[in-house]
């Protein structure tokens, strides 16, 4: 029996150090004993104990696993003893290829992080940059969100962007807010991982991932950011910086762009010439509003001057302040508002929108507001001549008379709260008044308004706006139905002589069946279904642009110009889907709003003419006795100059002509 002490042969080669981990191996002494026959081990122990210079490579293999495994001596005693077999030698070889796979794995790592640094560029986004989304949408779209196979599904809300590029049947069909959300499918969007797609020849790797973040106030709970990462080969991030483009371009044209509206702050909630964010519309396309002549273009062009970084410097070199001012007129419904909207979308301005109006707003708040207008943007005063505003002193026919059913006098109080037209003019051209801003105000009667507001310097450029034309109307007529036209002459092959598809072609048969209720489950009855089918069967119709100017011929031919407002010939077309169809009804329709118009005229003039106690229906009145006749002549003169009573008066030659 051989005892060897292997606590001092490891204390000279390996642990030089009295608490070895064999104490644990023998509980007695701290010692660890071989006995039998000749082992490796035991071999390698002697050779250590009688000579610590000789050694072979192999031989530090047991001593070495006995630190890294513990117990393994005992184990490899156990199986030698057993079945004969030593270990040894395949544990060492084991051990050497471990620790070889090891470092080739380390040096594999830093070989790839040096390709990563002189090799591969990249560019990271985080979840708050406003990109992100844009990112996800047009990978998703675009590229890897088809072919990926680990997808992340996104509900989509009703209004979303991309709800009218579903199927427009979905929405005739599945009428209701339960039936339409059913329908929605959601969207979807690459998972966390790495995709790799190839672009405009050339290899991009596309990662999500998300990261911890440390919280950033005791009330936040989201401890997890997203990030995604493009990368690509090459030294330069500048294919990458180009794909980024490519996709705020692509986002911007997919995108609804909203115009938004600001209105001056509660003034509970707020600090005083605070604006708060009403809310935001689809920007409305300029070419949507159809004047009667070419002022738009003019308007346009003299806008965009304004803006011109170099028009400011302009104005700066000659001590002129750099403000400009449009006056919008016109009968109601004539596209004043619109085109304010419109202008705004095109310029990307804001549109600040005051109401003098409110009884809330006083003086001082006006000039607060005026003062905290952003450098760039759009005043929008609407009705201007509606707010009683008036200069003390003015001549009475100067007089800017209050809306219906106020009453002010000379030396009566303006309507608004305490807003006299000296405030108004402060606040719009005062000293503190923020440069760089675009005034727009509008109003039915320009005659109305004092000199004083709209002299040169406050109001730049008058635009008139009128009934619609035949011009307007046949632009209005053509708009309207001009995305369902086609190109070619004939549109398809199997539209019947009127433009209709046969009945076989509409899908999915008759709409109507397919109703349910707003409780989703819950069915129409078959009464209410009946009554609805006549509204709601949609008329598919496929006509060629030709066929479609013919149309707005046939339209206009029956619509009398200067009689009505664009907005009443916007809203007889809005219900009626099929151009046939408003061509067909379009008569019947304007006489009958020829007539309620006359109505109200003529009875608006008999109130005129039958003294001054009585209210006008119309407008009333705001001077006191000593102004009644001359107010009363100005509505006189109104009704009597207004088309649509010239033709009430020439009635019975309309009638024997039979257009209206
Ligand atoms: N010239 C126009 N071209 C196209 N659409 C028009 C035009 N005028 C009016 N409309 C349509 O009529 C509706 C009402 O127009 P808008 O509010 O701009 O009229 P307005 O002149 O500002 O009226 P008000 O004087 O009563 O404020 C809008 O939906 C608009 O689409």
């Amino acid at each position: 029996m051989e005892t060897i002490c292997i606590k001092a042969l490891l204390t000279h080669r390996i642990l030089e150090n009295e608490t070895c981990h064999f104490a644990s191996l023998d509980n007695m002494s701290g010692k660890f004993r071989f006995r039998g026959q000749q082992s490796p081990l035991l071999d390698t122990a002697r050779t250590l104990g009688n000579d610590g210079a000789g050694q072979a490579p192999l031989d530090f293999a047991p001593n070495m696993l006995e630190a890294f495994i513990p117990g393994y001596s005992v184990i490899s005693r156990f199986i030698l003893q057993a079945f004969g077999f030593d270990i040894g030698i395949f544990v060492s070889a084991g051990f050497i290829l471990v620790t070889f796979a090891t470092a080739v794995r380390f040096l594999g790592r830093r070989f790839w992080s040096l390709v990563q640094d002189y090799g591969i560029s990249s560019i990271h986004i985080l979840e708050y940059d406003d990109m992100f989304e844009d990112i996800l949408k047009w990978i998703s779209k675009e590229q890897v969100g088809r072919t990926a196979r680990t997808l992340k599904a996104k509900s989509k809300a009703l209004g979303d962007d991309d709800e009218d590029q579903l199927d427009e049947n979905l929405f005739t069909q599945e009428l209701f807010h339960t039936g339409r959300m059913t329908k929605l499918p959601p969207n979807y969007e690459p998972y966390y991982g790495t995709y790799y797609f190839v672009r405009n020849w050339r290899l991009y790797v596309f990662e999500r991932g998300r990261r911890e973040r440390g919280a950033r106030s005791p009330w936040d709970r989201q401890t997890e950011e997203e990030h995604v990462t493009f990368k690509t080969i090459g030294w330069k991030t500048q294919p990458i910086k180009d794909l980024l483009s490519e996709i705020k371009e692509w986002a911007a044209e997919n995108q609804t762009l909203l115009t938004v509206i600001r209105r001056p702050a509660q003034r509970e909630r707020a600090r005083q010439g605070a604006w708060a964010r009403a809310l935001e519309r689809p920007s409305r396309p300029v070419e949507t509003v159809v004047l009667a002549d070419n002022r738009k273009a003019e308007l346009i062009a003299d806008v965009h001057e304004y803006l011109l970084p170099t028009t400011r410097r302009w104005y700066a070199r000659r001590g002129i302040p750099y403000r400009r001012g449009y006056l919008f007129h016109g009968p109601p419904g004539t596209g004043k508002s619109s085109l304010s909207f419109a202008l705004a979308g095109l310029f990307g301005l804001e549109v600040y929108l005051i109401s003098l109006l409110d009884p809330n707003l006083t003086e001082t708040d006006l000039t607060a507001l005026f003062n905290s207008l952003p450098r760039r943007c759009i005043v929008l005063l609407e009705d201007i001549d509606s707010a009683g505003l008036k200069r003390p002193g003015a001549p009475a026919d100067k007089m800017i008379r209050p809306r219906r059913g106020k009453t002010s006098g000379p030396e009566e109080p303006p309507a608004s709260n305490g807003i006299s037209l000296s405030g108004l003019l402060n606040a719009i051209d005062g000293v503190a008044s923020h440069e760089g801003r675009v005034l727009v105000m509008t109003t039915n009667f320009p005659e109305r308004l004092d000199d004083a507001l709209i002299r040169p310097g406050r109001v730049d450029m008058q635009i008139r706006f009128t009934l619609a034309t035949k011009h307007q109307i046949r632009e209005i007529f053509v708009r309207m139905y001009d995305n369902e036209a086609k190109e070619s002459k004939k549109a398809n092959g199997d539209v019947d002589g009127n433009g209709h598809i046969p009945k076989a072609n509409e899908p999915n048969g008759n709409p109507i069946s397919k109703l349910t209720g707003f409780g989703g489950k819950r069915a129409i009855d078959q009464e209410t279904k009946e009554l609805l089918k006549p509204l709601l069967t949609k008329k598919h119709t496929h006509f060629s642009k030709d066929e479609l100017r013919d149309l707005a011929e046939q339209f206009v031919e029956e619509v009398k110009e200067d009689t009505f407002s664009p907005a009443e010939v916007q809203n007889f077309l809005i219900p009626r889907k099929d151009p046939w169809k408003a061509v067909k009804e379009v008569r019947e329709w304007a006489a009958e709003m020829l007539e309620t118009k006359v109505n109200k005229l003529s009875m608006a003039k008999s109130l005129a003419e039958s003294g001054p106690e009585t209210t006008a229906p119309v407008e009333e009145s705001g001077e006191k006795d000593n102004d009644k006749k001359s107010g009363n002549d100005d509505d006189f003169e109104e009704i009597n100059k207004s088309p649509t009573f010239q033709q009430f008066e020439n009635k019975d030659e309309t009638k024997e002509n039979g257009s209206v």
